[in-house]
């Protein structure tokens, strides 16, 4: 899979672990920065990230961030990324199998490396369910699109 990989400064480690666990197990991995741990932005990583993926370049795309939970926000605020912060494997489970998300935000003050592999892991194999998850990505579409649901 082609995998589009970020991080702020907080996630430099993390993203090198995570970057050669994903390229041994045969991704393609385009390393978007940042590449030192110079205090840097992240909406702008993360608006990066996003659009490799909503562009095509990019199948997925991982941010990781010191907690995430900025990134994650940052990253939804791009036309049609789902972006779902992980920091377990259950979390993985679901935001595949009922959110089809397309970006995983990981935090790597709250989780060890050896983590993020785990739920990296879950988060790329497990299959979306489809069903009613599908109808509920429609609805959410719907918001992105400006409609009311009420
Ligand atoms: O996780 C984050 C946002 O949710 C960021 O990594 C964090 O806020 C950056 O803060 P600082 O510049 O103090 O390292």
């Amino acid at each position: 899979m082609r995998i589009a990989i970020g991080a702020d400064h907080n996630g430099i480690s993390m993203k090198a672990h995570l970057t050669r666990w994903l390229t041994a197990e045969g991704h393609e991995v385009d390393d978007r920065g940042a590449h030192d741990t110079e205090v840097v932005d992240y909406p702008p990583l993360c608006a990066d990230i996003g659009r490799q993926v909503v562009e095509g370049r990019a199948e997925r795309g991982i941010v990781i961030g010191g907690t995430g939970g900025g990134e994650a926000i940052a990253c939804n605020k791009i036309r049609g990324i789902r972006a779902g912060l992980c920091h377990s494997v259950f979390l993985a489970e679901i935001s595949s199998a009922h959110n089809k998300t397309n970006v995983l935000v990981l935090g790597a003050k709250v989780i060890s490396p050896a983590e993020a592999v785990e739920i990296a892991s879950t988060w790329l194999t497990t299959p979306f369910k489809g069903e009613r998850h599908q109808q509920r990505l429609d609805q959410i579409a719907a918001l992105e699109r400006g409609e009311s649901l009420a």
